[in-house]
């Protein structure tokens, strides 16, 4: 069994076979064109690792929390936006992204991919004008006022939360305690087993509003 199904199988995750062969078709184009976009910045087992199985690690919070509209912001090469879309293609997902070299690299993968539920727009997460149930993102901001401003202008008033892939506990802790107090916001962290990374791994998961 390869890494990404060894890794899939400890994550308690039973993706059918297609659903397999769209990752791996995933992992084939970032290394296809990570020399020449500067995508991710790692190969081989570590790029399944530390991009694939880090992004599948929202899976079942995902599925918990049941969002038929999410935005990925400042997706990048489309993580975890992408490999969550490939196992949740009930939820429409929007990859937020500036950078026009990475958006067209987005949308050769979701036609190369052939996924029907992933839009791209080439928009600074500020312009954004739609309102989203679920706001997810990895690598693209420590939580400040100025983030969780912005957060709220995007996220339905009702049912609006943020999923955000962390690191360590500390980080974490350190950015919370930096915000300003509001009475409506409620955080709950959970840590994360990423597969064969030994390192320390959380879900932010706050609701807002
Ligand atoms: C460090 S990368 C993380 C990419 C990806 N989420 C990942 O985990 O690999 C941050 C990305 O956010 C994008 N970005 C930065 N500020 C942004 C903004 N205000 N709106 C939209 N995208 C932004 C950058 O162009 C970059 O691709």
């Amino acid at each position: 069994m390869g890494i990404l199904e060894n890794g899939l199988a400890r994550m308690g995750l039973t993706p059918d076979a297609a659903k397999v062969a769209l990752l791996e078709k995933y992992i084939a184009e970032l290394e296809l064109w990570n020399p020449r976009y500067g995508l991710v910045n790692a190969e081989g087992d570590d790029l399944i690792i530390r991009h694939i199985l880090d992004s599948l690690a929202g899976v079942k919070a995902m599925q918990g929390l049941g969002p038929s509209l999410v935005a990925d912001i400042g997706s990048g090469a489309g993580l975890p936006g992408i490999p969550l879309a490939i196992m949740l293609p009930h939820i429409r997902f929007h990859l937020v992204e500036r950078s026009g070299k990475r958006t067209g690299f987005l949308r050769n993968i979701i036609l190369t991919l052939g996924l029907t539920n992933v839009s791209v727009l080439e928009e600074s997460m500020e312009n954004l004008r739609e309102k989203y149930e679920l706001v997810t993102f990895r690598g693209f901001s420590p939580f400040e006022n100025k983030l969780i401003k912005q957060l709220k202008k995007i996220l339905c008033e009702e049912k609006g939360t943020v999923l955000a892939y962390k690191g360590r506990q500390k980080q974490i802790d350190e950015e919370l305690e930096a915000l300003e107090d509001d009475p409506e916001r409620e955080i709950s962290i959970m840590a994360v087993d990423v597969p064969f990374l030994e390192e320390e791994r959380h879900l932010v998961i706050m609701h807002l509003h």
